[in-house]
C-alpha cells in the first residue's frame, strides 16, 4: 500500500472530550455498523484504500459511500489522507473482530437499533432517503400528522434560533426594509424577533398548516401578530408578493438540488427584480480530499441524506443552485456556526414563472 499523508489523526482519550452529545448520537454507531456490514476495514486492509474502488467492490454509491467515510474518519474510525485514501486506526482493526462483527452486522442478531436510522445502509448503496421508506411517508408528512413531533421538532428549532436569531436582526441592514416574508418560517421564532425589533415592520410567515398554528401562537404573545400575515401553504406554490426580503432559513438544506432550486425560483418569482433572498444555513466547506471538514457537519451531511436525501452544501453550491434561480450573490457574513448569503434578484419575475412551473411542484 502506498505511503498515505495523514489528515487526522484523533486521540480519542486526550482530543476530545466524551460529551453527552458525543455518548448519545445514534449517527456513528449506525454508521459504524454499515461499515462493519459491508466489511469495509477487511477491503481497506486488503488495499482497497479509494472511494471508488470500494463502492465498485460493495455496490454502493459512491459519493454515498465517501460521505460515509469522511464521517468515520471524523470519528477517529478511519483516518483520511490528503490524496482521499483511506487508513485504518486501531478502532477499524478492532470492528474486524469476531466479536464486533457478531455485534455491529446489521444482519446479525441481537442488533437493535433505532427505527429511523436502519434504512442507513440502503442510503449509502443508493444516495437516496431511508425515512420514507421506513415510515411511508416524508419528515415533513410526519410531523404534519403528529402533533408531538410537531412540537419536539418545534422546541428543537427555537433553541437553534436562539443560536443565530438575534445576531441575525442586529447585523442585517432591516431599517431599509418595510415588509419581510419567512419562507419556511417554522414557528415564528425569527419573524417575531424582527417585528419586535422594528415596531414599523410587516411580516409574512409561509409553512405547512400545522407548523402555522404554532407560529401564530408565538407571534401573538410576542404581541406582533397584528403586524404579521401567516400564511398555511407551500413554498412549491406561488408565494405571496409584496416582500423586499424573502427569508429562507436552514430550509434549503432540507431539500436536493431539484426542490431547492424550484424554492429559490418561487421566492424570485415573489420578489420581482432587486428583491432580496436571505439563506441562512450552516456552510460546509468544499469537503475536497485535504481540505478541513466540520465535524458536526459531516455528520449533519448524512443525516440529511439519511432522513430527507438532501445534503449540506458549500457556500460555491448554495452560489450555484441561487444563480441558476436568477439570483446573484450580493454580500456574506458569518452568523455563530451559521453563514447569511445575501442574493439580488436579478432575473425577470416572468422568466423565473416559467422555470418554476417546468421544475418540482410538490415535494411533500
Ligand atoms: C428546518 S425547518 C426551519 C424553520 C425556520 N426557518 C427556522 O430556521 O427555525 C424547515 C421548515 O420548513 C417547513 N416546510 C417543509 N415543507 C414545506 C413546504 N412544502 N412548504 C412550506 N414549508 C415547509 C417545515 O414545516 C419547517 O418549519
Amino acid at each position: 500500500m502506498a505511503a498515505v499523508t495523514v489528515l487526522r489523526v484523533i486521540d480519542l482519550e486526550h482530543d476530545r472530550p466524551h460529551t453527552l452529545s458525543d455518548l448519545a448520537d445514534l449517527l456513528t454507531p449506525w454508521a459504524i455498523r454499515v461499515a462493519v456490514t459491508l466489511r469495509l476495514p477487511e477491503l481497506i486492509d486488503e488495499g482497497l484504500t479509494r472511494v471508488d474502488e470500494l463502492a465498485d467492490r460493495v455496490s454502493a454509491d459512491t459519493v454515498a459511500l465517501g460521505r460515509l467515510l469522511r464521517l468515520l474518519a471524523c470519528r477517529g474510525v478511519l483516518v483520511e489522507s490528503t490524496t482521499g485514501e483511506y487508513a485504518l486506526t486501531d478502532i477499524s482493526r478492532e470492528m474486524m473482530s469476531e466479536s464486533a462483527r457478531k455485534w455491529l452486522d446489521l444482519d446479525g442478531a441481537g442488533n437493535r437499533l433505532e427505527a429511523s436510522y436502519s434504512g442507513l445502509l440502503e442510503s449509502i448503496r443508493t444516495g437516496e432517503a431511508a425515512y420514507p421508506k421506513t415510515f411511508g411517508c416524508s419528515v415533513w408528512r410526519d410531523f404534519e400528522s403528529s402533533s408531538g413531533l410537531a412540537e419536539s421538532f418545534g422546541a428543537y428549532l427555537v433553541e437553534l434560533a436562539g443560536r443565530w436569531g438575534p445576531e441575525l436582526v442586529e447585523r442585517y441592514g432591516w431599517s431599509r426594509v418595510s415588509k419581510v416574508v419567512d419562507v419556511g418560517g417554522g414557528d415564528g421564532t425569527l419573524l417575531g424577533l424582527l417585528l419586535t425589533a422594528h415596531p414599523a415592520m410587516r411580516g409574512v410567515l409561509v409553512d405547512l398548516p400545522a407548523t402555522t398554528l404554532a407560529a401564530r401562537r408565538r407571534l401573538a404573545a410576542a404581541g406582533v401578530l397584528d403586524r404579521c400575515e401567516v400564511v398555511a401553504g407551500s413554498f412549491f406554490e406561488r408565494l405571496p408578493i409584496g416582500g423586499e426580503v424573502y427569508v429562507l432559513a436552514q430550509v434549503l438544506h432540507d431539500w436536493p438540488d431539484a426542490e431547492a432550486s424550484a424554492i429559490l425560483r418561487r421566492c424570485v418569482e415573489a420578489a420581482g427584480e432587486g428583491g432580496r433572498v436571505l439563506v441562512i444555513e450552516r456552510v460546509r466547506c468544499t469537503g475536497r480530499p485535504g481540505q478541513p471538514v466540520d465535524e458536526a457537519l459531516a455528520a449533519m451531511d448524512l443525516r440529511m441524506l439519511l432522513l430527507i436525501g438532501s445534503l449540506e452544501r458549500s457556500a460555491a453550491q448554495f452560489a450555484r443552485l441561487a444563480e441558476d434561480a436568477g439570483l446573484a450573490l450580493g454580500s456574506q457574513a458569518v452568523i455563530g456556526e451559521f453563514s447569511l448569503l445575501e442574493f439580488v434578484v436579478r432575473a425577470s419575475p416572468a422568466r423565473s414563472a416559467k422555470s418554476v412551473r417546468l421544475s418540482v411542484s410538490a415535494g411533500n
